[in-house]
């Protein structure tokens, strides 16, 4: 890969843990020391890219998934008209019959850099990276000469930085910085990024949902079916849920919860926007919705009395460090390691409010042994109706070892793992694509992703 960001800036106790986690004593004496430490430092150096592919789920309880790809294809064309005349292909994933794929291009190593800077925080860096454009909360510095004569904002930065690319600003330094009220909207539009991918801002709403491929996985994998009732029980702002929605056909119930009350009006509002009746959204703490006292049957809200649902998805709360583009993570080892007990808590209330012969769900976009495969082990220790089970799709790798689980247990977990990443040595943009071109791309669609886990459960019977 071209180095063209440094790898993710870590503090150095929680590279530490990391490098300890990547290179623990099973995997050592499995791959030996030089094969842990190339694949550790891959991670590191990929995790501050972006994935090779933008993948968007299309909703397909309002439109086939050839009638938004048509429209696509016509709307990213016209994004991109001004720098290539090149067609950019979108591509149907041959498992996933609900998502689309658009590469995305880069690095762009020979892009002018213009000599006029603004600096963006880091998390708009990183949105700018998978297509976005600068929205003025995300600007922390601005050259004098924009325009205006506003003293406030720094006009110079001298802290680490890395070129992302070349944009116009729509607003003055005096707007940006002196308006007296948080603007809310583009301040820089990019025209050129070091990765181009399409922007979807207001792009084709109610038809296509942006979502990262795993997390696409992860409700094909719960197999939701029609009829049927599901808890959500860590929802915000609402992709799986409406998802599994989705794959109902709009039918049964989706009992949506989220701890954050300002979060669930997302989950309201991604229902409405893809027009799905079938979801319900509350604000409620996942810990404390089993109702233990039995006074609470055939309430539409939490808490809910054991066994009360066909299928429980817990996408849990967790360090995120699977998520890429990420080129800085400023958090410190105890704010890594703390999302376990809480993972566990959870977990705990899944089970129970799970009926018999019901699925669980449990996944997170990080990847620490701590919260996957040490989560799953613990699972299967603590609750003995639980049976790990095969996925469909599985597209990911097998779990990671150094957690005690048994090679066949491993490989029934789905670990998306951005170190094992296949380079590609064509250009998409060239020629048409031949078939094995194609199935090298969609290949390298499945592995360059973010970091995701995923692992699935049957209670046999009663805890
Ligand atoms: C990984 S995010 C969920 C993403 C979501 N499933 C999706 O696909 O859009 C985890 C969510 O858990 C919520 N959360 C954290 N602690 C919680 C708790 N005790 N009960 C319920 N939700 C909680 C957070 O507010 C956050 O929105």
């Amino acid at each position: 890969m071209v180095p063209v960001f440094p790898k993710i800036s870590l503090k150095s106790e929680v590279e530490e843990y990391l490098r300890n986690v990547f290179t623990n004593r099973e995997l050592l004496a499995t791959l030996g020391s030089e094969e842990t430490e190339i694949k550790f430092e891959a991670l590191l150096s990929r995790l501050s890219h972006p994935p090779a592919f933008t993948s968007v789920r299309v909703n397909t309880c309002l439109a086939t998934i050839g009638h938004v790809k048509k429209l696509l294809i016509e709307e990213i064309q016209k994004q991109f008209k001004e720098w290539t005349t090149n067609s950019i292909p979108v591509l149907e994933h041959p498992k996933l019959p609900d998502v689309l794929l658009i590469p995305v291009i880069g690095p762009r190593i020979n892009l002018h850099r213009h000599s006029s800077e603004v600096i963006v925080g880091a998390q708009c860096g990183n949105a700018v990276l998978r297509g976005a454009h600068v929205f003025a909360p995300g600007i922390l510095s601005a050259p004098k000469y924009i325009d205006g004569k506003c003293k406030r904002g720094a006009k110079e930065f001298t802290g680490p930085k890395v070129f992302v690319g070349n944009g116009i600003a729509e607003l003055s330094r005096d707007q940006v910085f002196c308006s007296g009220v948080t603007l809310r909207g583009i301040g820089i539009r990019m025209t050129e990024a070091v990765y181009m991918s399409p922007s979807f801002d207001n792009l084709l709403p109610g038809f296509v949902f942006l979502q990262n491929l795993p997390s696409v996985v992860v409700s094909h994998v719960l197999n939701p079916k029609p009829g049927e009732r599901i808890l959500d029980i860590c929802a915000a702002p609402g992709g799986k849920t409406t998802h599994i929605a989705a794959l109902m056909h709009d039918k049964g119930e989706v009992l949506a919860m989220d701890k954050i009350a300002n979060k669930l009006e997302k989950i309201k509002q991604n229902a409405k926007n893809l027009q799905l009746q079938c979801i319900k959204a509350f604000c409620y703490d996942g810990t404390k919705a089993l109702d233990t006292e039995g006074n609470r049957d055939g309430q539409e809200g939490p808490p809910y009395p054991p066994e009360s649902f066909d299928r429980v998805l817990l996408d849990a709360p967790c360090s995120g460090l699977g998520q890429r583009p990420n080129m800085a993570c400023a958090c410190s080892l105890k704010e890594i390691t703390c999302y376990q007990p809480l993972q566990r808590k959870l977990f705990r209330t899944a089970v129970h409010l799970l009926k018999p012969g019901g699925i669980l769900v449990y996944s997170t976009c990080t990847i620490t042994l701590a919260e996957n495969e040490e989560q799953v082990a613990w699972a299967l220790a603590s609750f003995r109706c639980l049976q790990l089970q095969q996925q469909e799709p599985h597209l990911g790798g097998e779990g990671m070892m150094g957690a005690g689980l048994s090679r066949d247990q491993l490989k029934l977990l789905q670990r998306f793992d951005p170190a094992s990443v296949i380079s590609r040595d064509f250009d998409v943009y060239s020629s048409e694509l031949d078939l094995s071109q194609q199935v090298h791309l969609i290949n390298s669609a499945n592995e360059d992703t973010i970091g995701f886990f995923i692992a699935k459960f049957l209670k046999v019977d009663g805890v």
